[in-house]
């Protein structure tokens, strides 16, 4: 199996969402289906960057994930780009058998078999703000993918008051699901940094607009690798 590979970077911690905090070793998938106006990950989105991807054996990606981790289990996130594009089944059972266990971050617009072989499932459907639109017939594919196994989350961007309320419709859709709010960043540049205090703004704004409208349902968590370390690569 060959993959298309942007980059492989860790153990980190994960910075978002239900696994926040986690020690993680991550695999960033090349190639995205969508193109969201406030993308923080183009370089492996955008095709001008692909010269920049590597095509890598199942074999070599697993080398590196078990180097970086000293061959200790941990937590893999198989991120991208949209990683559902491709064929990572080889690799989580390879992983697997090693006891390590596995997330993916994808946006929920292409159905991967190999979803049913994680351990954890962030679907992050995108907002207004992102000038793409959900198609709600393939979101429903991949949960039906995932098969019950892997534990799901609903993690979704705000930057505004139209994406708040489209996140509330969206999580009245799926009420089993845990749901994870974090705002968005504006500045997706590497090279620019993220000013602290503007972070925490937008985090405060999210978090009293939740509790002003008794909206109790969501965890509000920021993106703490962006806070640790701005719009760095490989942490
Ligand atoms: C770069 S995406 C890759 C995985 C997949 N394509 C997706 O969008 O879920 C990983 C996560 O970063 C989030 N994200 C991307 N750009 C962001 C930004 N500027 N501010 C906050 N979150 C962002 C996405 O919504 C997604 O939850
Ligand atoms: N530390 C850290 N946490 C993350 N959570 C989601 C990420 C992503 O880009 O998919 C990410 C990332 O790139 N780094
Ligand atoms: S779906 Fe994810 S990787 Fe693709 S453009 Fe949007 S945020 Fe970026
Ligand atoms: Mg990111």
């Amino acid at each position: 199996m060959t993959l298309r590979i942007v980059e492989i970077f860790g153990p980190t911690i994960q910075g978002e969402g239900a696994l926040i905090g986690e020690p993680t070793v991550f695999v960033r998938a090349g190639g995205c289906d969508y193109r969201c106006s406030w993308c923080d990950s183009m370089h492996a989105v955008d095709t001008s960057y692909r010269h920049t991807w590597e095509k890598m054996s199942t074999e070599a990606v697993w080398s590196e994930v078990e180097k970086l981790s000293n061959g200790a289990p941990i937590t893999v996130s198989i991120s991208g780009g949209n990683p559902a594009i491709q064929n990572f089944g080889p690799l989580i059972t390879q992983g697997k058998s090693h006891g390590y266990r596995f997330a993916c971050e994808t946006q929920g617009s292409i159905a991967s078999p190999w979803f049913k072989d994680l351990d954890t499932l962030v679907l992050s459907p995108k907002p207004p703000s992102s000038g793409q639109t959900t198609d709600w017939a393939k979101f429903e594919s991949c949960l039906e993918a995932a098969q019950d196994q892997p534990d799901l989350a609903l993690k979704i961007v705000i930057f505004d008051d139209t994406d708040y309320a489209w996140a509330q419709d969206v999580a009245q859709r799926y009420p089993q699901m845990p749901l994870y709010l974090q705002p968005g960043n504006p500045e997706s540049d590497p090279e620019t940094p993220v000013p602290l205090q503007a972070s925490i703004d937008r985090l405060n704004w999210l978090v009293e607009k939740t509790v002003a409208d008794s909206w109790f349902r969501p965890r509000v968590l920021p993106q703490l690798h962006v806070l640790l370390w701005g719009n760095q690569r490989g942490v």
